[in-house]
């Protein structure tokens, strides 16, 4: 069996003072410790195993006991009748051989680590020698003085992904580093001081758990029947689990042949097999929660009990089905008293009305009866009971978290559906994954309630069946665009860039473009072209800085007020360098009119901009960028033929500003600020980015051409 390490207590006779390490125990391990190692470098033996043998009894199967360093300790404690499940050794203590053939296959051994060279060595142990790593510590700690240097949360990330052994965090571990160490790959913490010194052990160990369970997917298992029709049994839970944030795993206890009208038939499998699929999970996977749905028979309750027995899942939410919402029996009569005892092993029971009276043996009658017989039976079994009113008469459905001496109501209006086919299943597997989840008990029910008055809402939606119809179990997450996978920015730029290939192969065919790259282009046409872009570039800056204006980030906000800057430079320079009385442009030539294509570029640019929608005017920003990077670095390689390279080009200083180390960086942020934007909006407002992206791309097309064609 793998052993859950996740909140782990190692006792400190000094720091759990007067409280005494046995009530320090008993309490960490009401609060939800799952491992206790016994630590204690001065007693002798024979103490160690004295209280060892005490601790067993305290402990009572509701966690792991294992003994630092003694295993001889261990062992006259086990020869005097008490559980104790393995050892903690250091480097330096008595081997791991040892201890793993006088403990045996089953007992938990875990080892000190804390370097590259004990990693190797744990390794290169036969197979199953070591159970997990205690590695840290994580940051100084006075409860061991002699600790090697702090890994830190860094180091212990670097170790733990080294390390194909389970690694418990140990040194210095406080609660507020359960999230980073689990995110770091913890299979568990490790804490001495925080629960030995806490004022209340329990409060603190379940403030751990909860903190635990809030950074991590919960591993869910439902035992139950299977429902082919898909609305009820482990099909519902797993569907359940997934809708509530858990990994649903399901073994089946029985298969019946169903459907929203009612059950045909019902096969129960030999619990030999039952047993096995049980053991398949506990044997590889932690077991965060444990649904208990349809058991059929008193041998398959048997079965599943000893089974929790030997495993004691954190979380138990037993729904205890009897009959089925078409009136069909799913548990024989003689099994109904098995079932009791099963019941005491849950954390929480979800009768309906009709199994509430049976499980009290006696008739419910209304709603205030119901809640009595829920406090009778919550204190006859030891567990909380959430009685649900789904088959009340009446205008509406309550359900009541019965338990702890208080009783816990959550009203709502019934909701017109004949659609109720596994209402139960769902509910109650949706409870304990969130349970799982670190939520406290009335919470989980809120928010389960809440999740299923939706399914059940939108089930009308679904049309599954004659009968009673199944709940819309993802019908909250399909409204919430659940269903739309996201792109990633580069799949964005990918796709983007894919949709302009026809306008960029055009380009590439210009004219203009193929005797710009051969300089057999006129130079009356030369100087077209570069008043055009005179006259863009001062528009361009404006439409860059209206950009710079919208942004939502100071980095994005620089950018784009930079780029204006290049792009107002490029047009003074232009005049300097080119548009002169001395290349046979006059100031009259120069204060040329805008050509139309030239006119239509700039419209459509500063319609973006007059929008006001940041996303789509950088994305019909964009175009002027990404094409003049493209062609003037395939330019400058020669893939045009190898003149436009030479230094004799007529346009060659022309031909190296667009082929700039500088302006190629700038596309790429520009590309990447454009990408990112559209990977976040929703994708109607990704569809209106692209429509400008793609237009910008084609005016820039009809301003190559227009020098020859226009
Ligand atoms: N028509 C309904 N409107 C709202 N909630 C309902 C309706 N029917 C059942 N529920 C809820 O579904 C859950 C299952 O309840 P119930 O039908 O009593 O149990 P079971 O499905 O085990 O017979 C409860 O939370 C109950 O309040
Ligand atoms: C295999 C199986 N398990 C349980 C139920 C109970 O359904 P409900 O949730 O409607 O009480 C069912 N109909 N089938
Ligand atoms: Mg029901």
């Amino acid at each position: 069996m793998i052993a859950d390490l996740s909140l782990y207590l190692v006792t400190d006779p000094e720091l759990c003072g007067e409280r005494g390490v046995v009530e320090t125990v008993r309490q960490a391990v009401d609060g939800g410790v799952r491992v206790v190692q016994l630590r204690d470098k001065k007693a002798t033996d024979a103490e160690t195993a004295a209280q060892l043998i005490e601790l067993s009894r305290v402990i009572d199967g509701r966690a792991l006991l294992v003994v630092n360093d003694r295993l001889d300790a261990a062992l006259a404690a086990r020869a005097a009748g008490a559980r104790v499940d393995g050892v903690h050794l250091g480097q330096g203590d008595v081997s791991v051989l040892r201890a793993r053939a006088e403990l045996g296959a089953g007992a938990l051994i875990g080892l000190t680590a804390n370097s590259r060279a004990h990693l190797d060595a744990a390794l290169a142990l036969p197979e199953g020698s070591v159970d997990y790593l205690g590695v840290g510590v994580i940051r100084p700690t006075k409860t061991k003085p002699d600790h090697p240097p702090a890994l830190g949360v860094d180091g212990f990330r670097a170790f733990a992904a080294a390390s194909p052994l389970p690694c418990v965090a140990i040194g210095g571990v406080g609660i507020d580093d359960t999230e980073v160490l689990r995110d770091a790959g913890a299979a568990g913490l490790a804490v001495v001081s925080a629960l030995c010194t806490a004022p209340d052990p329990a409060v603190a160990a379940a403030a751990f758990v909860r903190q635990w369970r809030a950074a991590g997917v919960p591993r869910v298992l439902s035992i139950a029947g299977s429902d082919p029709s898909g609305g009820a049994g482990v099909q519902a839970d797993l569907k359940s689990i997934a809708a509530s944030g858990g990994f649903g795993m399901a073994v089946i206890t029985a298969l019946t042949a169903q459907n929203t009208q009612g059950v045909r038939a019902v096969h129960v499998p030999p619990t030999g097999f039952l047993r096995e699929q049980l053991d398949a999970i506990s044997d590889d996977i932690v077991i965060d929660a444990v649904k208990i749905g349809m058991l059929a028979n008193a041998e398959v309750i048997r079965t599943v009990i000893d089974w929790l027995d030997s495993v004691r899942p954190p979380i138990v939410v037993v729904d205890p089905v009897m009959v089925a919402t078409s009136g069909d029996r799913l548990l024989d009569a003689e099994a109904e008293h098995a079932l009791g005892e099963l019941l005491t092993r849950a954390d929480v029971i979800t009768p309906n009305l009709g199994e509430l009276a049976v499980l009290v043996g006696r008739d419910v009658h209304g709603w205030d009866d119901a809640l009595a017989a829920g406090s009778v039976l919550s204190a006859a079994v030891g567990a909380r009971v959430l009685v649900k009113g789904g088959h009340l008469v009446g205008a509406d459905a309550p359900d009541a978290l019965v338990g702890d001496g208080a009783i816990v109501e959550f009203e709502g209006a019934r909701i017109a559906t004949g659609n109720t086919h596994g209402t139960g299943c769902s509910l109650s597997s949706a409870l304990a994954t969130r349970l799982a989840r670190g939520e406290a008990p009335a919470d989980a029910v809120a928010e389960a309630r809440a999740w299923l008055r939706e399914s059940l809402r939108e089930s009308e939606a679904l049309a599954v069946g004659q009968g009673h119809g199944p709940i819309s179990h993802f019908a909250g997450l399909w409204a919430r665009g659940g269903l739309e996978t996201r792109p990633t920015a580069e799949d964005i730029a990918a796709e983007w860039w894919a949709s302009i290939a026809d306008i960029r192969s055009e380009i590439d065919e210009l004219p203009f473009i193929r005797a710009l790259a051969d300089g057999t282009l006129d130079r009356d046409a030369f100087v077209f072209y570069l008043a055009q872009d005179a006259l863009y570039l001062r528009e361009y800056a404006r439409v860059l800085a209206e950009a710079s204006r919208l942004a939502p980030t100071s980095a994005e906000q620089a950018f784009w007020a930079n780029s204006a800057h290049g792009s107002i430079v490029g047009e003074l320079e232009l005049h300097a360098s080119w548009l002169t009385p001395e290349a046979g442009v006059s100031a009259a030539t120069f204060a040329a009119e805008h050509a139309p294509a030239t006119l239509a570029y700039l419209d459509h640019l500063r319609a973006t901009a007059f929008g006001g929608d940041y996303a789509e005017l950088i994305a019909a920003i964009l175009p002027c960028f990404w094409l003049y990077d493209d062609l003037g670095r395939r330019l400058h390689a020669g893939e045009f033929g190898e003149y436009a390279r030479d230094p004799r080009h007529p346009y060659a200083s022309w031909l190296a500003t667009y082929a700039d180390p500088a302006f190629e960086q700038a596309t790429v942020q520009a590309i990447a600020y454009v990408s990112q934007t559209a990977a976040t909006v929703t994708p109607e407002r990704r569809t209106i980015m692209r429509r400008a992206f793609e237009t910008a791309a084609a005016h820039e097309r009809e301003f190559f051409a227009a020098p020859l064609c226009g």
